[in-house]
Formats: C-alpha cells, structure tokens, sequence
C-alpha cells in the first residue's frame, strides 16, 4: 500500500512571536506544499529498515528496525491517539539515532526535521519497517512555515498509514480529514514541531492542518471567514534563519524587559484582533470602499512591522525590502520569525502590472526572490494507492 499525505505552508498576517507570548495571531494557508509517501515492504522484501528519503536534497537515511527499538525501547506499542511528548531522554535518544546517520555539513538543519519524523514515526506506527519520501515546494528556514507542513504531513500520513483513523481507502484523490481527526493530526504535528522549535506557539502547525485562515490565542483557533480578495508579494530575502533562535532571543528580551515587552505583546494583539475584524467585515463592491479597507490594513501590517522590529526580530534585508516596496508606496512586513526570510508586501487591488513589474525587478536586483501564492486554500490531505 502506499499512502500520501500534503499539508500546506502558510504566511502570518499578523502577531509572529508575540503569539509565543499569548497574544492572537492571524495566519492563512498558502498554496505551497510540503508532502511525504509511505510504502509498505512488500512480503516478499525480506525488509528490517526504515528508510527516509529527502528527495529534493537526493540524501536518503535508514535505520535497522531492531537499532530504533534499542533507542527507543518504551515505544512499539503505537499510540497514535495519545500525541505524546518527546522526553529529555527520548529527545538524546533520537538524536543518536540522527547523528548516527553523520548528516553532510551542509545539511546539519535537516537534523531537527528527522528527529521530528523518528519520534512521530516510533509513535503511531512503532517498529514496522517502511520507506518514506519527503518532498517540498517550500523554501525552507524561510518563514513560510516548513517545519509545520513537515509535521502536519508527515502526522496526515502516518495516521492514514497505520489505519488508526478510519478513511474511505478507495476513494480516488485527496481526501480531507475529519474534525475530530484533524485535531488528533494537529496535536501530533504540535509535538514534532516542539523537537523543531523547541516552544512553538502551535499557529503554524494549525493552520496547516485546517487550512484557510485562522485567528489563533493560547492554543486555540477561530476560523476566520474572509471575503476580502487579499493579494501578497513574497519576498524571500533568502538570508537563512533558525525559528528556534530567533523565538528564544525574543523570550531573553522578555526576561530582560518584561513590561515593555508585555506592552508590546498587547499592542500586536489589538493589531492582530483589528485585522481579523476587517478581513470578516462584509465588503463593498466598490473601489472606495475596497481601497479604504487596503489602507487600514496596510497601517496594521506597518505597526506591527514596527513592533517586530522592537522586540529584535528584523534584519538588515527585510529593511532593504521595507524600503524598496515603500519607494512604491506599498506596505510591508516580515512573515514568520523574521531575522531573515520572508517579507508580505500587500498588493492593492489598483495597483498596475507595470508598477507590480517594477517592484519585482527592483528587489530581484537586490539579490531576493518573489512571488505570489493563492492564500486560504485546504489543509492537511490524504490519498491512497493500492500498489501490489
Ligand atoms: N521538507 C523538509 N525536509 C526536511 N526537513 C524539513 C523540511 N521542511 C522543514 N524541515 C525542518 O524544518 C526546519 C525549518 O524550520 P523553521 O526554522 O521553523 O523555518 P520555517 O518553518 O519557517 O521554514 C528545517 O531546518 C528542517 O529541520
Ligand atoms: C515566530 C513564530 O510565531 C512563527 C514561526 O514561523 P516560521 O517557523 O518562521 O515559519 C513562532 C511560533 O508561533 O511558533
Ligand atoms: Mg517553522
């Protein structure tokens, strides 16, 4: 049997990091995605290993089913309805069993993905032998949500692998989860996301399993219905960042400045309540009304910039960018965890291809890449081929 899962990657609107703290956030799903494949041995494979392809970085890592049962000797019965989190001496556990692979230099940030996929695998389908293919149209380490599509995929497969939820295995194409399932798959890609992480807010691993746009606060969501025909540039400055550094830096500005940065953190949420308020707001069919709305939006998403730049989080390219798209009079802000990555540019409804092009050209010149993505579309799906 083979079975296929995709989860999406996602931009913030509004409220990275200050979500870390309590505060809301507003993300929605992009149409980029991340998707891994399970194949089962086939009998006559006299098959004792786990294999886990990378395939867009051709690096494939396999472990003796009998090594991951010596690692981790309290797993094997799967638990794939109680998410579990990984303990301080599974996390050393699992990471032998990476560094036993000697992971390229180059590739060293691949580590925390395959301990993610070790722990999540060991627990929902234990010590079965399988061969894994992950691929990506994400960038990753860029803001746009890699590590959680990773996760919510790699959770959408194993739980449609391992038969623990049930799903019409004979229908033909993607399939979407359940309610109730889907909260079973968010909380186990919550718990990869913590070995990639270490204390992420749970937003991007929520919207990529639910999809479209969220409003979320201390670990719970609201969907968010929005009629408003929103359209961003990405710029992906491509300067390479950690989301588990950047998220303890702004905890250690926390500890230093703990009023001011609550003020902050207040502050991001009006910003992020406000903009979930007008994106469900009815629109107006009309170019007044419809550039009214583009201009508030364009101030929340300045202010919050602002306020990411106060807790530490910008850097020399996303400024470069800020500066560039305002030349054009056009509002930006850093997406993600910032220090690098991506960058939302809003695109009203009125601007001209012409200026659009001239924008591109200029960040390009700057050594950046941009594009477009459809923004709210599905979440976390499954699909199922009955090879022999
Ligand atoms: N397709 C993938 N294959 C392997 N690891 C991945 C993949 N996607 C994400 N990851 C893991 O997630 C990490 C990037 O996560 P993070 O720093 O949170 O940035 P972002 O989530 O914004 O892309 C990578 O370094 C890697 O460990
Ligand atoms: C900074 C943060 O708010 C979002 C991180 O997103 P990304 O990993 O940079 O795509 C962290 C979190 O919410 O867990
Ligand atoms: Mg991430």
């Amino acid at each position: 049997m083979e079975v296929k899962a995709r989860a999406p990657g996602k931009i913030i609107l509004a409220g990275e990091h200050a979500v870390v703290h309590g505060s809301t956030a507003v993300a929605a799903s992009i149409d980029l995605y991340t998707y891994f494949t399970f194949s089962s041995a086939s009998p006559s494979d006299s098959n004792d290993t786990l294999k886990l392809q990378f395939k867009d970085d051709a690096l494939e890592f396999s472990w003796h089913i009998e090594r991951i049962k010596e690692a981790l000797p309290d797993l094997g019965f799967p638990f794939s309805s109680t998410p579990t989190t990984c303990s301080a001496e599974s996390i050393k556990a699992v990471a032998t069993l990476v560094e036993e692979k000697n992971i390229p230099e180059a590739k060293k940030f691949l580590a925390s993905g395959v301990s993610a996929f070790l722990w999540l695998y060991a627990c929902i389908q234990g010590f079965k032998p399988a061969t894994v293919a992950v691929t990506s149209e994400l960038p990753l380490g860029s803001g746009l949500g890699s590590s959680a599509s990773f996760c919510v995929a790699l959770a959408a497969a194993l739980l449609g692998f391992s038969g623990s939820v049930p799903l019409d295995t004979s229908h033909q194409g993607w399939l979407s989860y359940e309610e109730s399932d889907l909260e079973l798959l968010n909380k186990w890609a919550f718990e990869g996301e913590k070995l990639i992480h270490g204390k992420p807010s749970g937003i991007d691993n929520t919207v990529s399993a639910y999809g479209n746009m969220i409003k979320f606060r201390s670990g719970s969501l609201t969907r968010i219905k929005s009629s408003f025909p929103l359209r961003m540039l990405i710029t992906n400055t491509k300067v390479g960042r950690n989301t588990k550094a950047l998220v303890a830096g702004v905890s250690e500005r926390m500890l230093r400045h703990h009023d001011a940065m609550n003020f902050i953190f207040k502050a991001v949420n009006s910003i992020s309540e406000e903009l979930a308020t007008i994106l469900q707001s009815p629109v107006h069919d009309d170019h007044v009304s419809v550039t009214q709305t583009e201009e508030k939006l364009e101030e929340l998403m300045e202010m919050n910039q602002g306020l990411l730049q106060s807790m530490g989080v910008s850097h020399a390219s996303i400024e470069t960018v800020l500066q560039t798209t305002l030349k054009y009079k056009l509002s930006s802000k850093l997406t993600g965890a910032g220090g690098g990555g991506c960058v939302l540019t809003l695109l009203p409804s009125l601007l001209s291809t012409t200026v659009l092009d001239k924008v591109i050209a200029e960040l390009e010149s700057c050594g950046f890449q941009c594009f477009t993505a459809a923004i709210g579309g599905k979440g976390a799906e499954v699909c199922f081929n009955d090879k022999p």
